[in-house]
């Protein structure tokens, strides 16, 4: 089994997209609207940033979880006990950042937050309707005004022999939120578990723009969209000495959001940080 990218210029796209959400919870798009220039321009920027001390006065603010992560303080992975070798930093429009990069940022917020309200459109449209009838309002709807959306952009710093036994750049997880946009990185690692067990590699060209499901929308749809474990593997040989970056949108609906008979997106976060020790 392999991950197939799909011509978001195609007329089967919706479909073809959905039915890979269904299959494996991931789905790969080319020929997207978001501009290449525009991530790479981004990569490059925020290579700059994590390669210097300045990062340091952007430290991440505890109630409001915005700003930059050291590596020290990098997630553990549920069920994980090393934490995992990367650093990064949490934008939000309304939260902390360096002034140089502030711009750029919420312009890809901004485009990449269009581009998810029509994939989500379209995973709405293809949803058979006895699924489709719980959700409590458009799925695009969920995430429309939403402050709770979060944009990480990560850094995997090239590896120097020390780390921990056992670390990896990202330990296996699924992701809490409704979707997740992801543009590929800029080096190989990602990749998805399937339902036999086996891990394979998602599609990284250079363009490719992965979206998977999080947990939220596995939630809302009563298990019908699958949200799938993924992780990002350690280099070998020489690519060992490559930073790593990548940049996923997390699509959080609005918190008063009804998710199910038992959640609100609002109870459904506040359950699964609780679950992970971060509050
Ligand atoms: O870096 C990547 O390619 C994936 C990152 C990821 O899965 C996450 O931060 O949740
Ligand atoms: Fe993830």
């Amino acid at each position: 089994m392999k991950l197939e990218a799909v011509d978001f210029q195609s007329p089967n796209a919706p479909q073809e997209f959905v039915q890979s959400l269904r299959d494996t919870g991931f789905g790969v798009l080319k020929n997207h609207p978001i501009r290449q220039q525009l991530v790479s321009s981004i990569y490059q920027n925020w290579q700059t940033f994590f390669d210097t001390d300045d990062k340091y006065n952007y430290r991440y603010n505890l109630g409001t979880q915005d700003g930059y992560f050291p590596a020290e303080v990098s997630e553990t992975a549920k069920g994980h006990t090393k934490k995992d070798i990367k650093e990064y930093f949490h934008f939000y429009p309304w939260g902390q950042c360096p002034e140089t990069h502030q711009a750029q940022l919420r312009q890809y917020y901004e485009e990449a937050n269009a581009l998810a309200e029509q994939l989500l459109s379209w995973i709405e449209h293809h949803t058979p309707d006895d699924i489709s009838q719980h959700y409590s309002e458009p799925l695009s709807g969920m995430i429309e005004n939403s402050d709770q959306t979060l944009l990480r952009v990560l850094h995997y710093p090239p590896l120097k022999g020390d780390e921990e036994l056992g670390a990896i750049r990202a330990g296996a997880h699924e992701d809490i939120n409704l979707i997740t946009i992801l543009p590929a990185a800029n080096e190989p690692g990602l990749q998805v578990k399937l339902k036999d067990g086996t891990w394979i590699d998602v599609p990284c060209d250079f363009g490719n723009l992965i979206v998977n499901i999080g947990d939220m929308l596995q939630e809302a749809s009563g298990g019908y969209f699958p949200s799938t474990s993924h992780r990002v593997i350690n280099p070998d040989g020489t690519d060992k000495t490559k930073s790593r970056i990548s940049l996923p949108l997390f699509l959080h609906p609005r918190p008063e959001v009804v998710l199910s008979e038992r959640h609100t997106a609002g109870s459904y976060l506040h359950e699964r940080l609780v679950e992970l020790g971060v509050i």
